[in-house]
């Protein structure tokens, strides 16, 4: 890591010019401002700053409370990380260095903190283009081959053998808690804070977590071969009482160059087969991405009508929603699928019954005319008495228990406490403050209807275009 103080100035002309430069507060910058991060596959890709650029979630996130670095003039970071060894270096260059009020943000030690030991000087840097050019496949090669297919990088197509320049791609699994495995896994962890949100690393000591590598095969004049690391995903493997496991997708990441490729689907698929082969409990994700759960449900949904066992309870909801007049109580029963769906469904799908019913409306839907009106009101009558009861019960109003919406920090659409009273014990304050809020009630589940719906229509169309395709 290299700190560069700009001019060559005299000490007098620095302090003149500190005291010009923070006359007022040091107001800082924030992180996201001042640092680009390029991921490059050779030597000579560092420096050069049109390489290409990595688009973080929030490097705010790493500096003090409020995102901010302070003390720097004319702050400028760049990270050069390496797509070979996952090695980084960083630039750090400014006009002058003062503080002005909020002290001077220790920069080594933050970068340190995303980067852990990942972070080289510029020279050590450059010599793992040479001496850790086939880290990856060293360490990989060792690893269970679970799925090959071939890939045409120029048309960006799939498993299709037929014409174009295809190139290999395996997804490999390895037991993490192996020491070379843990160590390039060490390598990787910056990535998934820089663009998982939320996420935070692993015990790679855990013998229950496995990783599933991504890699191309780069085959060389010499007739030898080298693997490039395009994503990953880490598994974690749950005791489920009284005989069986659970298998946990707990990070998925696709390096940014290669992500809508369709590596990410594979790794997905691959863990999945996995958990059919091994005839685990189920597969589940842990807080998902929008995007990925987006892409799940494409995936689970596409799986679902093709399974003939449920296809049934499907046809017996579609045709009670395309009758003229669907009462309340009906629309009670018509609401979810049957409970022996969703049995079967876990046990030979390994899908859960959380993501079995956001599939079931997607697979519903599929069945239904969307361009009839009436149909169409049937459907969102349906989901409306599913999303009540999910996060409304009637009946916790007689217990006592009101929902009222609430604002929030994280431009969440909404948010919604529920509140228990003791009966008798209501303020007058918090009667009217509860009319106050059912009256809102309604509109706020109408839009988490509408917007259920937007979800549900946006997939269908996705899985319709991909099984005509
Ligand atoms: C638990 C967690 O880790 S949450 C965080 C998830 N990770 C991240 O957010 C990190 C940044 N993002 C990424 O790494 C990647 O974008 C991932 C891992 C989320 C997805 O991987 P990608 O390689 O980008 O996705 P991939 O190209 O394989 O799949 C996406 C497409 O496949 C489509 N698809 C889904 N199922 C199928 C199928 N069976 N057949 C064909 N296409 C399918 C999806 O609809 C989607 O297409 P679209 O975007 O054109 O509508």
């Amino acid at each position: 890591m290299a700190l560069k103080q700009k001019s060559g100035e005299t000490a007098g002309e620095a302090k003149k010019r500190r005291l010009v430069g923070f006359a007022k507060t040091d107001e800082g910058v924030e992180a996201n401002k001042c640092i680009k991060i390029f991921l490059v596959s050779s030597k000579d890709e560092v420096g050069a700053k049109d390489g290409f650029c990595i688009d973080p979630m929030d490097l705010n996130q790493f500096f003090g409370e409020d995102g901010k670095i302070y003390g720097y003039k004319d702050l400028m970071i760049s990270i050069w990380l390496s797509s070979v060894s996952f090695y980084a270096y960083a630039d750090i260059s400014y006009a002058s260095a003062v503080d002005g009020g909020k002290g001077i943000t220790d920069l080594k030690l933050a970068l340190q903190d995303i980067f852990g030991e990942a972070l080289l000087e510029k020279i050590d840097f450059l010599q793992t283009f040479s001496t850790d050019s086939h880290c990856v496949r060293s360490i990989i090669s060792a690893g269970t081959v679970l799925r090959c297919y071939s890939f045409n990088e120029d048309a960006e197509s799939s498993d299709n053998l037929s014409g174009g320049s295809f190139i290999e791609h395996q997804v490999v699994r390895m037991e993490l808690c192996s020491l070379p495995v843990g160590l390039l896994y060490s390598r990787l962890v910056p990535l998934t804070f820089l663009l998982i949100d939320g996420s935070s690393p692993i015990d790679v000591t855990d013998s229950k977590w496995d990783i599933y590598f991504v890699v191309k095969k780069i085959q060389s004049h010499t007739g030898d071969y080298d693997l490039r690391l395009l994503g990953f995903a880490t598994v974690y493997r749950f005791y489920h009482h009284p005989d069986s496991t659970r298998l946990r997708l707990s990070q998925i990441l696709v390096l940014p160059p290669y992500q809508g490729k369709g590596h990410g689907r594979r790794l997905l698929e691959t863990v999945n087969s996995v958990a059919i082969a091994e005839n685990v409990y189920d597969l589940t994700v842990e807080e998902p991405s929008e995007y990925l759960q987006y892409l799940r449900s494409c995936f689970d949904t596409l799986r679902l009508l093709d399974f003939e066992p449920i296809k049934p309870a499907i046809n017996s909801v579609a045709s009670s929603l395309r009758t003229d007049f669907v009462s309340k109580k009906s629309c009670k029963s018509l609401a979810g699928p049957p409970t022996h769906a969703i049995e079967i469904v876990r046990q030979k799908l390994k899908i859960n019954k959380i993501q079995f019913l956001r599939c079931w409306d997607i697979l519903i839907y599929l069945n239904l005319d969307s361009k009839d009106r009436k149909i169409m009101e049937n459907f969102k009558a349906s989901i409306s008495t599913r999303v009540q009861s999910d996060i409304f019960d009637k009946d916790t109003k007689s217990k006592g228990k009101h929902l009222i919406e609430v604002p929030n920090d994280y431009d969440h659409d909404m948010t919604f406490v529920l509140y228990c009273s003791q009966s008798g014990e209501e303020s007058d304050c918090l009667d009217g403050m509860l009319d106050g809020a059912q009256a809102d009630q309604k509109q706020q589940l109408n839009k988490l209807v509408d917007k259920q719906l937007e979800d549900i229509v946006e997939i269908a169309e996705k899985v319709s275009s991909l099984r005509s395709s």
